[in-house]
């Protein structure tokens, strides 16, 4: 057997569920699956789209041939009448960062936000043709974390009505934006406000970065590349920028004044709007970002989950295969609580894509009750998923032994272009001490403030505090009630524990920062009650198709009583769970994945990726692993010789001892 074409041919019949009705599933709804299905297959049976040489190419090329494609779905965009939804679902199947990302999830998000109805009125047709594109330039070489610490000026000038805006320092260069290097026309500039010497707090200004005729910086504007970033091709397609600004005027119109507003006179005038709503933008991409995290870490554990049932090893009895490294109760203890993950990563994100919804439209009524919850969410969330998709990506490289190290198995470069996301759109750590900031206010105030939303649970802290668990077998721990329990229970302790030890402090600032280790770890305990009870909350929905309820059920136990069971020192350290429970909730685990393995291929494939998108040779789809690793060898250009230069130069002379006398 030369490929592993028969093995997922026989793993697919061992499927218990309905794949197609899972596919539904996955994708939120059948009108979505549909959607979906249709932009990946135009993609990948477009030869434009092409991405498997990409690790290949030089940076100037691969920058080239990146601006062709969005130039080509653009085309599309305008000839098929495609609507935003289905473009963005273009983007995301031709899967290469460009400066349309930073277009349509930054630029077009920040004015819309906030920008009044006059500057959303002017701008906001202008990017949506592409008459201009736009890019989000906050952060600076000395700060990107602290955003009140930027240093770029913005100086109102009565005499002229324009801000003037200017980089005063070498670190107040701005120092990230994407698609500024090259591309951008305007950008929008986050700079300290200074009317008549004062200075009146961040904000965003849209500055004019290139003349519309000939792409040249305008005055003032010098911009340049910052280099190459980590990893072949990933995400060097994208140009992300330097910018430094020396006196360079914009109209007083172009600072975005929904929430602030400089008169004529330079006077400052502060609405009713709050001034978080500044940060609306990045709760926005932060939300997208979630949902994200599950098609990356699907697409790994897709080519992994193949490629461990088509790959065998050892045990071969008279002459017969080897086992297929699928059947190591190892393979599965690291492959499938990944599985499990991706599904959990897929439902969270689909809640919070609502919450973000119902705050949006709250925002543009004028109700800001819920920012801060919204806020505490997206930056814990964000933090929790792209952690667990960059550590997953890099378990499934190792799922996959020594093939896995190679690019044309698809996992370097998805690795390469997935982990910025653990820093951009905020740092994980920093986004875990704003959870922490928010469950300290929380906790603080259970005396007389009932907490709500996704703290909701904090109500019953005596409980939680006092109550231990009961399960006694491994079969209980089946209980969606008995395992929210014991998460919430952990949780509320660990922030109740964090908001004793930090009363005991004089200065709360001081005790923030001593404690600060211990309050990310209540805070990614807080996040996991909120990932565990979105995905119950999924399963209390009606599911339709032959055994996909069941699966999901699977699938929610093995992702839960995983995490009990890598976090079980914070389960019996609070005291909610003994020794014993912790073993039995191992135990079962071991039962749950014996359910997980003859359905493993099924449930993969139910992620309807294509092998256009998974551009791997692990993971495809028929499973002909060997033969495709064997041909795509020789078609790397590098052995379009036997010969390779040097080979005369520099060692055939070794050989000869003639080194001494080689010119070298
Ligand atoms: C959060 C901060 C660190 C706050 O700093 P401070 O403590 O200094 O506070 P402030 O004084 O500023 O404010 C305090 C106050 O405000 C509240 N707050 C803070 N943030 C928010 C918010 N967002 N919303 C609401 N409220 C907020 C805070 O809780 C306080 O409230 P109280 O006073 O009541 O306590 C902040 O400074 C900060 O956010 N820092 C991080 C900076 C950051 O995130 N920068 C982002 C730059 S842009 C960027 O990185 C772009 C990345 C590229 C993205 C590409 C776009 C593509 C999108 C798709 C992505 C898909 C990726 C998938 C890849 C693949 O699959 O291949
Ligand atoms: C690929 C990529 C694309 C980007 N695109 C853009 C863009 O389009 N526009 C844009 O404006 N920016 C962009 N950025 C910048 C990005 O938003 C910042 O890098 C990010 O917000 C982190 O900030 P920083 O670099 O200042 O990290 P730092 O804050 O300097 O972090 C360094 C270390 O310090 C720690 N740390 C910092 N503060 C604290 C604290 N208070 N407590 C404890 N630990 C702390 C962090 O955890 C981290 O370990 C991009 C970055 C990348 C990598």
């Amino acid at each position: 057997m030369e490929g592993g074409v028969d093995y997922l041919i026989d793993e697919r019949k061992k499927a218990q569920f309905d794949v197609e009705a899972m596919k539904v599933a996955w994708a939120g709804s059948r009108q979505a699956f549909e959607l979906s299905d249709r932009i990946a297959k135009l993609v990948a049976n477009d030869p434009i789209f092409e991405k498997f040489s990409r690790p290949m190419l030089g940076r100037k090329e691969l920058f080239k041939n990146s601006l062709r494609k969005v130039a080509h779905a653009w085309k599309l965009i305008i000839d098929l009448r495609l609507s935003e939804e289905e473009a963005k679902l273009l983007r995301h199947y031709i899967d290469e960062p460009a400066y349309t990302d930073l277009q349509w999830e930054m630029f077009i998000p920040a004015i819309e936000g906030q920008g009044t109805e006059e500057q959303k009125r002017k701008w906001l047709p202008l990017a949506r043709k592409m008459q201009v594109i736009g890019s989000y330039a906050q952060t600076e070489l000395g700060h990107g974390s602290n955003v009140q610490g930027l240093e770029t000026t913005a100086t109102f000038d009565p005499q002229t009505d324009e801000f003037v805006i200017h980089s005063p320092t070498l670190t107040s260069s701005k120092w990230w934006p994407g698609g500024t290097a090259k591309v951008s026309t305007h950008a929008i500039v986050y700079a300290r406000l200074i009317l008549d010497g004062q200075f009146h707090g961040v904000h965003g200004f849209i500055v004019q970065l290139r003349n519309l005729e000939n792409h040249t910086p305008l005055p003032g504007i010098t911009v340049g590349d910052i280099g190459m970033k980590f990893g072949n091709g990933a995400y060097n397609t994208m140009d992300n920028g330097v910018i430094r600004f020396n006196h360079v005027h914009i109209p007083r119109n172009q600072m975005l004044m929904r929430v602030s507003q400089v008169t004529r006179e330079g006077k400052f005038v502060q609405s009713d709007v709050p001034r978080q709503l500044l940060y609306g933008t990045m709760v926005y991409v932060r939300q997208k970002i979630v949902a994200d995290a599950s098609k990356a870490l699907s697409r790994a554990v897709c080519i992994a989950t193949r490629y461990s049932a088509v790959r065998r090893q050892f045990g071969s009895r008279n002459g017969g295969p080897e086992i297929q490294v699928i059947d190591y109760k190892t393979q599965q203890s690291r492959l499938f609580p990944l599985l499990a993950s991706a599904y959990a990563f897929r439902f969270v994100g689909e809640w919070l894509k609502w919450l973000y919804t119902d705050v949006k439209q709250r925002l543009e009524a004028n109700d800001f009750s819920t920012l801060p919850e919204a806020h505490a969410c997206t930056a814990g969330l964000k933090s929790l998923t792209t952690s667990a998709t960059a550590d997953g990506i890099e378990e499934c490289r190792k799922l996959c032994g020594g093939h896995g190290y190679l690019v044309s198995s698809g996992i370097p470069e998805l690795f390469a272009t997935y982990v910025p996301a653990c820093t951009f759109e905020g740092d994980n750590v920093v986004m875990m001490l704003q959870v922490a900031r928010f469950l300290v206010k929380t906790v603080s105030e259970l005396g007389y403030k009932q907490p709500v939303g996704t703290t909701a649970y904090m109500r019953r802290v005596t409980a939680l505090m006092q109550s231990n668990c009961a399960v006694r077998t491994a079969e209980e721990w089946l209980n969606p009630g008995v395992v929210v329990e014991a998460f919430e229970a952990r949780s509320t302790r660990m922030a109740v524990a964090c908001g004793q030890r930090l009363a005991k402090f004089e200065n709360p600032e001081e005790g923030f920062a001593e404690l600060s280790a211990d309050l990310v770890e209540a805070s990614l305990a807080h996040c996991q009650v909120i990932v565990v009870s979105k995905f119950v909350e999924k399963l209390q929905q009606e599911i339709p198709g032959k055994g996909v309820k069941r699966l999901l059920e699977v699938l929610f136990y093995v992702y839960a009583l995983f995490l009990l069971h890598k976090h079980q020192g914070d389960f019996l350290a609070t005291g909610y769970l003994t020794p014993k429970q912790a073993s039995l909730a191992n135990d079962q685990l071991r039962i749950l994945y014996s359910k997980v393995r003859p359905n493993a291929i099924a449930l993969v494939d139910s992620f309807n990726h294509t092998d256009h998108l998974l551009s791997s040779i692990l993971g495809r789809y028929d499973g002909n692993v060997y033969p495709k690793l064997y041909e795509a060898a020789f078609n790397d250009p590098f052995n379009d010789s036997d010969i390779a230069d040097g080979i005369h130069q520099y060692v055939q002379p070794m050989l000869r001892q003639e080194l001494h006398s080689a010119k070298l």
